[in-house]
C-alpha cells in the first residue's frame, strides 16, 4: 500500500487479503485506533486540565498510579467494551481479568494502557502497549485465565501507540510491521512506516545506568564492550519509545535481573510479548537471560521476565557474554 494510506483503508486492504476474515479482529484494530486518538488528546493537554501528577493510588505492581495511567485505562477498556469484538482484557493498572460483557467477543487483548509513567509529567515520550488473542474458550461462554495463557506465539496481533514529538501507532497481524503517524489535522492514521525492518547490527544501548553494579557481570562485561566502542548510550526510560529509536536505527535495550528485580521489571503478557512479537518480524532478537521471549511459558498475568531486545548481532553478543 502507498505512503499516505489511511489505516482504515490498509486494515481493509489486509481483510481482503484472507477470504475467510470476518472483519472482527479489523474492528478490533480500529477500536484500538479511536482509543488512541482519544488518549492523543488527553496526552497533548494533560498540563491544561490538571492531568499531570499521581492519582494517590496504587496498581497492582505496587506503583504509584498516575493520573494519565488511570485515564488511559479507562479510555482503552472502554473503546474495546463498546467495540463489541472483545470478551476480556487484563491491564497493567488491574490485578484480575476484565470482563467486558460481551461474550460474543472472540478476541482477548493485554495491554499497558501508559507506558513510561515516570515521564508522563515531564513531557517526555511515552506509549500504549498492546497484544492480542483469539480465545480459547468456547464463543458465547465466559472467558477465563487461560485465554491470556496461550504463550507470546498465540498472539494474532500486537503493537503499540507512542506519544512522541508525533503519535504513531506501529502494529502487525504477523505478516508485516507497519506505522502510521496520526495526522490531526485530518483526525487519520496515515501510513508513514511500511514495512518496518530493523538494521542487522546497530551502535547504541539503551539501560539504566543507575542499576549497572547490581546487573550480573556478563551483563556488566557487554555493557563495557558497548563503552569501549564508545557506542551511543540513549535511555528514554520509556520501554516503548527506546524500542521504536533502536527499531528504527539499529540498538539494543536491555532490562536485566537486579537483586531488587531477580525476574527483571518488565510484565511479560503486556510489555514484552507484544515487542518480542513485532521484533521477531522486523528481524529483531528479543530474549531473557536463557530463552527467547516468545518461547516462555506464561504462568500469571503480571508476571516478570528481563529483556534484551534489538538489532540481532547485538542481542547475539550478548547472549554470548551470557552462556
Ligand atoms: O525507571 P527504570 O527502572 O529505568 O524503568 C523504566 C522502565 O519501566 C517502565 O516505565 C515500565 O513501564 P510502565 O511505565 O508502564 O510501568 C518502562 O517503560 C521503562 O522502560
Ligand atoms: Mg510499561
Ligand atoms: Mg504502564
Amino acid at each position: 500500500m502507498p505512503l499516505g494510506t489511511t489505516l482504515d483503508r490498509y486494515i481493509l486492504h489486509r481483510q481482503n487479503a484472507f477470504a475467510f476474515a470476518t472483519g472482527e479482529l479489523s474492528q478490533l484494530l480500529r477500536d484500538i485506533a479511536l482509543a488512541g486518538k482519544i488518549v492523543h488528546r488527553e496526552v497533548n493537554r494533560a498540563g491544561l486540565i490538571d492531568l499531570t501528577g499521581d492519582m494517590g493510588l496504587q496498581n497492582v505492581q505496587g506503583e504509584a498510579q498516575q493520573k494519565l495511567d488511570v485515564i488511559a485505562d479507562i479510555r482503552f477498556r472502554r473503546a474495546l467494551t463498546n467495540g463489541g469484538e472483545v470478551c476480556a482484557l487484563i491491564s497493567e493498572e488491574e490485578e484480575g481479568i476484565i470482563f467486558t460483557g460481551n461474550n460474543k467477543g472472540k478476541y482477548v487483548v493485554a495491554i499497558d494502557p501508559l507506558d513510561g509513567s515516570s515521564n508522563i509529567d515531564v513531557n517526555v515520550s511515552i506509549g500504549t502497549i498492546f497484544s492480542i488473542y483469539r480465545r480459547v474458550t468456547p464463543v458465547g461462554s465466559e472467558p477465563t485465565l487461560d485465554d491470556f495463557m496461550q504463550g507470546g506465539h498465540e498472539q494474532v496481533a500486537a503493537g503499540y501507540i507512542l506519544f512522541g514529538s508525533s503519535t504513531m501507532l506501529v502494529y502487525t497481524t504477523g505478516h508485516s510491521v507497519n506505522g502510521f503517524t496520526y495526522d490531526t489535522s485530518v483526525g487519520e492514521f496515515i501510513l508513514s512506516h511500511p514495512n518496518i525492518k530493523t538494521p542487522q547490527n546497530g551502535a547504541i544501548y539503551s539501560y539504566n545506568d543507575g542499576n549497572l553494579n547490581a546487573y550480573a557481570e556478563p551483563v556488566q562485561r557487554y555493557l563495557a564492550a558497548c563503552r569501549e566502542r564508545q557506542y551511543s548510550a540513549r535511555y528514554i526510560g520509556s520501554l516503548v519509545a527506546d524500542f521504536h529509536r533502536n527499531l528504527l536505527k539499529g540498538g539494543i535495550y536491555l532490562y536485566p535481573p537486579t537483586a531488587k528485580n531477580p525476574n527483571g521489571k518488565l510484565r511479560l503478557l503486556y510489555e514484552c510479548y507484544p515487542l518480542a512479537f513485532i521484533a521477531g518480524i522486523t528481524g529483531c532478537l528479543a530474549v531473557n537471560d536463557t530463552e527467547a521471549i516468545l518461547n516462555i511459558k506464561p504462568t500469571s498475568l503480571h508476571q516478570r521476565t528481563p529483556l534484551y531486545i534489538g538489532a540481532p548481532a547485538m542481542v547475539e553478543e550478548l547472549m554470548g557474554y551470557l552462556v
